[in-house]
């Protein structure tokens, strides 16, 4: 673990910002930056006026370890308490902002917080400009015009992940015979495939092209993990929460009544139901101890992007007093949409068997402001882009009727969203 010096301290502030006309992706700069999106909304921002890095846990140490989200709200409440915040918006998203990303298992490295230097919001109508700044007086007024235009990906060579297709199959195949031993009931796969471009991936780019195709999804680039996520672990808004589960996947249709088939074969599909009650059940049994009031829907409705459609539950519940948003990730991370049934058992079998770390994929990333509100994804639908370097990731869940080849296209499917992302003209 990180041995915390003493926080530095902050002076924040935000203010309206009038200019509603230009889009927030435009307004980065191109060195690393932070982004949570929603088609026109969401929130940027860029510099790092404090950076939290989570240490990982030593190998062995129980896949369901919580130590990471302890440690980041822990730190996170040092620069608080140092802070001196002037806000005069008081929504959620402005005040002391932090950008995070979790690894998925506790041995991985790569959890942080980050609180921009910069930050520009835009939500229902209203815009604001947070700024942090080290000494008091220091706080630019505006914005800094100085961003450039994003640049185009350029050709990008594609190379296979960790594992080959045939070796991926192989052990998906082996996950079903464990399963059908009655080891465990499921289990998500998931591979990685790497993309190399000829000079460094302008990640504004990406960006751009994600939001614009992925309207409803969460479009995010925290500390190198960049993706459009339609899974919400949990929304927090004073003590509501809201969390949108989703198991069960088949692809879009190529006319109209082709899409209406696949939809109502996955609506009426055991397998998928099951796998997608598996995922529902994870999310209730752990939201119960911190809930006052939980509202989860008894069977799943259809939610369509436009690379796929899944299975969907919107969940909703009143916290306990005192419940934190990272009490909850840490409560609800890993569910059973990227984990598995039971949660320990999956978690050893996905380390065994994927031939690779997952880092941040499938780990919560999002934000979480000064008064509690917050926003985690489930990094899916992703990559981690590292300078020229990409490296997408794509997963599903597998269950005792799972058959390989078909679960390899569904990640076909779903490395989609990345692969185009990348392609420029796509
Ligand atoms: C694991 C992924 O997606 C998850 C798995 C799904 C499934 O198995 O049907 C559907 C949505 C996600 O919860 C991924 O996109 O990599």
């Amino acid at each position: 673990m990180n041995v915390a010096l003493s926080p530095p301290k902050l002076f924040v502030r935000t203010v309206p910002l009038r200019d509603h006309t230009a889009g927030l992706v435009s307004r980065l700069p191109d060195e690393t930056p932070l982004a949570w999106l929603t088609g026109d909304e969401g929130i940027v921002g860029w510099g790092e006026a404090a950076r939290l890095d989570l240490g990982s846990e030593p190998e062995g140490t129980a896949p369901t370890d919580t130590t990471r989200f302890s440690e980041a709200a822990r730190r996170l409440n040092g620069l608080r308490e140092h802070a001196e915040i002037a806000d005069e918006v008081g929504a959620a998203g402005t005040g002391l902002v932090a950008f995070g990303t979790f690894a998925f298992a506790p041995t991985s490295p790569g959890s942080a917080l980050i609180v921009p230097r910069v930050l520009v919001g835009r939500r229902g109508g209203r815009s604001w400009l947070t700024t942090v700044s080290d000494e008091p007086g220091a706080l630019p007024g505006g914005l800094p015009h100085t961003a450039s235009a994003p640049r185009p990906v350029g050709p990008v060579t594609w190379t296979r992940g960790s594992l080959t297709g045939d070796a991926w199959m192989a052990a998906v195949a082996d996950t079903v015979t464990r399963i059908r031993a009655g080891e465990l009931e499921k289990a998500v796969l998931a591979r990685d495939a790497f993309a190399e471009a000829d000079s460094p991936i302008d990640v504004r780019t990406l960006l751009e092209r994600l939001r614009l195709r992925f309207p409803s999804c969460f479009t995010f680039s925290v500390n190198g993990m960049v993706g459009a996520t339609p899974e919400l672990l949990l929304r927090r808004e004073g003590d509501r929460l809201t969390s949108l589960v989703l198991a069960g996947t088949r692809p879009r249709g190529e006319d109209p009544d082709g899409d209406r088939r696949l939809a109502d074969q996955l609506l009426a599909s055991a397998k998928d139901v099951d796998e997608h009650r598996m995922a529902v059940d994870s999310l209730r049994t752990a939201l119960a101890p911190l809930a006052e009031e939980m509202e989860v829907p008894r069977s799943p409705s259809l939610l369509q992007l436009a690379n796929v459609q899944h299975l969907a539950t919107r969940a909703h519940a009143r916290l306990s007093p005192g419940v934190s948003a990272l009490d909850a990730v840490a409560a609800l991370h890993p569910t059973a949409a990227v984990g598995g049934t039971p949660t320990d058992t999956a978690m050893r079998l996905i380390a065994g068997a994927e031939g690779m770390d997952r880092g941040g994929y499938a780990g919560p990333v999002g934000w979480l402001d000064g008064a509690g509100n917050s926003e985690w994804g489930i990094a899916l639908r992703c990559a981690h882009v590292d300078g020229a370097r990409a490296r997408l990731f794509a997963g599903g869940g597998i269950v005792a009727q799972s058959e390989p080849a078909s679960e390899l296209a569904e990640t076909e499917s779903k490395f989609r969203v990345m692969r185009e992302a990348l392609t420029d003209g796509s």
